[in-house]
């Protein structure tokens, strides 16, 4: 479409749609856009069609029939085709053939929607700044918490609500491996797997598991609470590789499930943005949301708090966030990418990790020795850290591989609320000590 006026196109001609990447998520929206083809036409008051279509391999069958599309080879090249009103991008990446083609749809003047959460983490203010020089939209409400509707909830839907603190559950693969692994005792290798046969895991499935998803996620999500730069450089990431079915076990022994949480809120010294495994009581909302599920709750200064729970990955899911961002373009919504204008934001300033204080879960694997016990509690009392339990658990030896299974015992201490500096520095007393063998599991408790 050679001019963009009103950037969505002749509002009576079909709206033409450009599409890179044809893989679980593309090859779900083309499904999608041909089923719902008429029911999509009644909605919008006009047809959405796909005229032109990019990924690496023309010939793959991806179960969608993609001849009646314009081919490109190159991304970059349909980005700026005069025969799109609108690009998708669904090939993933935080820079090439995605920045590239994002980049140059929207200097064309050409709308783009994308699921890509990896590249608005890197990219997204200089991107969101793009998008209002050029007065087009940047939609990307499938690129955090799939199928839910969080990115419009927080752009349009809390009024002049301030948003205190977010946190939530936002990677639908270590959610499913998660709940797996401690519904079915499945080994973690299997269940990561059986996800990526699902179509949840990133290509690279240590964005999954090591948590810089959810760090790109969550990221996104502060700048739209906090009126914030995107700085997914300054969220502090722990993921779920070392988790063990001991430490399932013995969390739900104690009343707890474990889930890969992204929390942010706003602090004195500026924003904590954190990801990493967390106990979270069975009784609470957070612990029921299982398998690939996820789930945000806002907590505002006018409401209470909201939980948004939904599917947070595969195809249709996303493919149907995709296909909302597309209505929303179409009927012509004109809202900041980020909520307000980039020129608006703040610099995100980080508020330090060390200043955190909660519960903590802790797993060592202690040598059998006379006095280990009692020398691994003077250490925790020097450190002032309240101890809620203590418990010897003989029958989850070799808990982790690397340990040696005779001459150790598992120990699990659960502490009162703490600083985690106190936490960290009685640890590695409690190492030099020469008490334990391997390294200490520690797993941080959120009372919610
Ligand atoms: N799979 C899921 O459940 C979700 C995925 N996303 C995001 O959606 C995007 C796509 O994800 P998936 O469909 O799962 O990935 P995928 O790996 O299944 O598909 C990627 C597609 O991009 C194409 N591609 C890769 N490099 C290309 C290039 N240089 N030129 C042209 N095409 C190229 C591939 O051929 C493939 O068709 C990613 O950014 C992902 O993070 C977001 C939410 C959920
Ligand atoms: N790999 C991601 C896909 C959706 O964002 C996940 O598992 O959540
Ligand atoms: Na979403």
């Amino acid at each position: 479409m050679a001019s963009h006026e009103s950037g969505n196109g002749d509002d009576r001609r079909p709206l033409r749609v450009g599409i890179s990447g044809l893989g679980t998520v593309g090859a779900a929206l083309i499904r999608i856009l041909t089923e719902d083809g008429e029911a999509i036409a009644r909605k919008l008051g006009r047809r959405v069609v796909v005229t032109a279509v990019s990924a690496r391999s023309r010939s793959r069958d991806r179960g969608v029939d993609i001849s009646g599309f314009t081919w490109f080879d190159d991304p970059v090249a349909l980005a700026k085709s005069e025969d799109i009103d609108l690009y998708v991008e669904l090939i993933g990446g935080e820079d090439g053939p995605a920045l590239a083609s994002v980049t140059a749809a929207l200097e064309r003047g050409t709308s783009v929607v994308t699921a890509n959460k990896a590249l608005l983490a890197r990219h997204g203010t200089a991107l969101a700044g793009l998008a209002e020089k050029c007065h087009v939209q940047l939609g990307f409400e499938a690129a955090v918490a799939g199928g839910i509707p969080v990115i419009k909830t927080l752009r349009e839907g809390l009024g002049s609500a301030a948003i205190t603190r977010v946190y939530g559950i936002m990677n639908g693969t270590c959610n499913y491996i998660l709940t797996r692994m401690g519904n079915e005792g499945i080994g973690f290798e299997e269940c990561l797997r059986d996800a990526q046969d699902l179509g949840y895991a990133e290509s690279d499935p240590t964005f999954d598991i090591e948590g810089f998803d959810t760090a790109h996620k969550l990221a996104i999500l502060a700048s739209l609470c906090f009126e914030t730069e995107i700085a997914a450089d300054q969220v502090m990431v722990e993921g779920i590789s070392r988790i063990t079915q001991a430490d399932i076990k013995v969390a739900a022994d104690l009343g707890y499930k474990i889930k890969l949480l992204g929390m942010a809120r706003k602090v004195e010294d500026g924003i904590e943005q954190r990801v990493h495994p967390t106990l979270v009581r069975k009784s609470s909302a957070i612990a029921g949301v299982d398998g690939v599920l996820n789930a945000v709750a806002l907590e505002t200064n006018h409401v209470q708090e909201l939980l948004l729970a939904g599917p947070g990955a595969g195809g249709e899911a996303t493919a149907a966030s995709v296909l909302s961002d597309i209505l929303d373009f179409a009927r012509g919504g004109h809202v900041p990418p980020l909520g307000v204008p980039v020129a608006e934001l703040d610099p995100c300033q980080r508020a330090p990790m060390r200043i955190h204080e909660g519960g903590y879960y802790i797993r060592l694997n202690a040598k059998d020795v006379p006095g280990a016990l009692a020398a691994i509690a003077t250490r925790m009392g020097e450190g002032n850290i309240s101890l809620e339990s203590v418990i010897q658990r003989p029958d989850l030896r070799a808990s982790e591989p690397g340990v040696p299974e005779e001459n150790s015992r598992t120990v699990v201490l659960i502490t009162h609320e703490t600083l985690e500096s106190a936490v960290r520095d009685a640890l590695e007393r409690i190492a030099r000590d020469g008490f334990i063998v391997g390294q200490p599991q520690l797993i941080r408790i959120e009372e919610f």
